[in-house]
């Protein structure tokens, strides 16, 4: 079995993604990351790219251990001697030269022949080998590179002390068939390959680029080039967790071993969105939240009975703390069973049918339903309760320099009570503290609140819900009605009402 090294590229083509800039300190609090998750190489930038991305490099060379750390070159002495600068602290630095291969490269960008492009590379190897034995190369655009000239400039830069020879496919256009058998060719074709490793950097931009790189590990490659969610120049490069997940879960099938730790990736990949501000689409391999979330009745029922029913891979292994069984429109009654169970809510035969017709209906209507919901519904269920107190009428005073007031009338068993209350943080707390005078219950904890609109426009029907802790026990109340006011404290009275039911039985 081959080890597969991960070179992770996450703060050079990563960063590259437009519209990022990392300061060093990012890069340094990503290199660690990457570090604990064991990578074996972090390209930490391109140094002569900026004084910035200098610095970043020489902090990242400098502070973080026990991992590879990459600068990236031109074919340029400049370049070379501005990556060494950066990097040379590092426990095992590493220089990365490259420059394109391909045809239209050639004739439109670097203007160059191919005997040009082979001097510049050969001479940049030679030149960075001053520096250090530990050489990568690249082929820039390698996959639209004629084949023969790409093995003749891979033996020569070999030759001249390139240890480390990559293969990219710099702009996303190879298929994976396609990919592995030019690992293969070029294996057969570079007669001095054995000295040095094969890698491989693809882009994403037809979606590919982690089929591309795991159809070129199983042809020959030993290094693989990623970056954390995948980021990178235009639609990005192979994704880190996607290559890593996909060696460590289907180690039935290759023949490949990597030394990650996988329960790294779920916080190297926050980390990384929240720094770059590129979030993760939900439905994200992986890391994005629906990764690990099940919906779908027949998939909670099957999941429930046993995990791997509908999952290839355990949350914990990417150090989440588990699944999510989401529940909504989708979901079947052995899911809500299950959420009950865990609440310990216990229902009999009948009122589970009730109940679950009424989640449905619930779930029809709204496209988020959380546990807070689930357990309000449940609570209307369960509390076949006497209104203690019903609200008869509100009014709120506020604005930007008046003191909240708000003025409560409720009927407590037939009997109007009224009280204003001239205090509060807002008009909603100034309601709160009113009702609690009225009732005479002030030991009571608002443990969450909110408004929802339930529909849309300026009719709109706003939800409150509200979660208060009276006694060491908690109530919930909702409540739809187009004025919030009036629907946050119909709420309130409700999880009070509820608590004084209990607290009678
Ligand atoms: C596939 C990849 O991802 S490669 C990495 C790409 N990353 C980046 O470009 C990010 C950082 N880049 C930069 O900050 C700038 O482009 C710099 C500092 C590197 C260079 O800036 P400038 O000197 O102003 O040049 P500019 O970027 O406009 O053009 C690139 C020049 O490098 C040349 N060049 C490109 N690749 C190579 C190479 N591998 N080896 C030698 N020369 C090269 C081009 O032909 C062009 O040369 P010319 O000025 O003689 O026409
Ligand atoms: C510098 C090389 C490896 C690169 O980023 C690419 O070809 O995409």
């Amino acid at each position: 079995m081959s080890e597969v090294k991960i070179f992770d590229t996450t703060l050079r083509d990563g960063e590259q993604s437009p519209g990022v800039t990392l300061i060093p300190e990012e890069k340094l609090a990503i290199a660690r990351q990457l570090a604990k998750m064991k990578v074996n190489v972090i390209e930490a930038g391109f140094p002569i790219s900026s004084p910035g991305d200098f610095e970043a490099v020489k902090l990242v060379a400098e502070n973080v251990s026990g991992v590879e750390v990459a600068a990236l070159a031109r074919c340029r002495k400049a370049d070379i001697d501005r990556a060494w600068e950066a990097v040379k602290n590092a426990e095992n630095p590493r220089l990365h030269v490259f420059i394109a291969s391909s045809p239209i490269h050639l004739k439109y960008k670097l203007k160059l022949t191919q005997a040009e492009v082979l001097e510049k590379a050969v001479a940049a190897v030679e030149y960075a080998a001053k520096y250090t034995e530990n050489i990568e190369f690249s082929a820039e655009d390698a996959s639209r590179s004629e084949i023969d000239f790409l093995a003749e400039l891979f033996n020569a830069v070999i030759a001249a002390g390139a240890k480390v020879i990559n293969i990219p496919d710099t702009v996303g256009y190879a298929v994976p068939g396609e990919f592995g058998s030019l690992i293969k060719e070029i294996k057969a074709k570079t007669p001095l390959i054995e000295q040095a490793e094969i890698s491989v950097h693809c882009h994403n931009d037809l979606g590919l680029a982690v089929a591309n790189s795991l159809a070129a590990l199983e042809n020959g490659a030993t290094q693989v080039e990623v970056s954390v969610n995948g980021i990178g120049e235009r639609a990005g490069n192979a994704a880190l967790e996607e290559i890593v997940m996909a060696l460590y879960t289907r180690q039935d099938y290759y023949d490949l071993t990597i030394t990650q730790d996988t329960t790294q990736i779920a916080r190297l990949s926050k980390l990384v969105a929240s720094s770059t501000g590129i979030s993760l689409q939900a439905n994200k391999a992986i890391v994005g939240a629906n990764a690990f979330a099940h919906e779908a009745g027949i998939h909670q029922d099957g999941v429930i009975k046993e995990r791997t029913t509908y999952e290839i891979m355990d949350a914990k292994t990417i150090g989440l703390d588990h699944n999510k069984l989401v529940l909504g429109k989708h979901s079947g009654r052995h899911a809500l069973k299950d959420f009950l169970d865990k609440y310990d809510y216990q229902l009999d035969e009948a009122s589970f049918a009730s109940f679950f017709s009424r989640f449905k209906e619930l779930a029809d209507k709204k496209k988020n339903i959380s546990q807070a919901d689930i357990i309000a519904l449940l609570d209307d269920q369960l509390y076949e309760y006497q209104k203690t107190y019903e609200l008869e009428y509100i009014s709120v005073l506020t604005g930007k320099i008046l003191l909240p007031t708000a003025t409560v009338r409720l009927k407590k068993e037939g009997e109007i009570i009224q009280s204003a209350a001239c205090n509060g943080d807002g008009p909603i707390d100034a309601i709160f503290q009113t009702i609690n005078e009225l009732t005479g219950i002030d030991e009571i904890k608002l443990i969450s609140y909110k408004i929802d609109a339930v529909t849309e426009g300026r009719d709109a029907l706003g939800e409150a819900y509200v979660a208060a802790e009276i006694a060491g026990k908690v109530y919930t109340g909702h409540s739809s009605q187009t004025d919030i006011t009036e629907a946050s404290a119909v709420a309130y009275l409700e999880a009070i009402n509820k608590y004084l039911v209990y607290t009678s039985k």
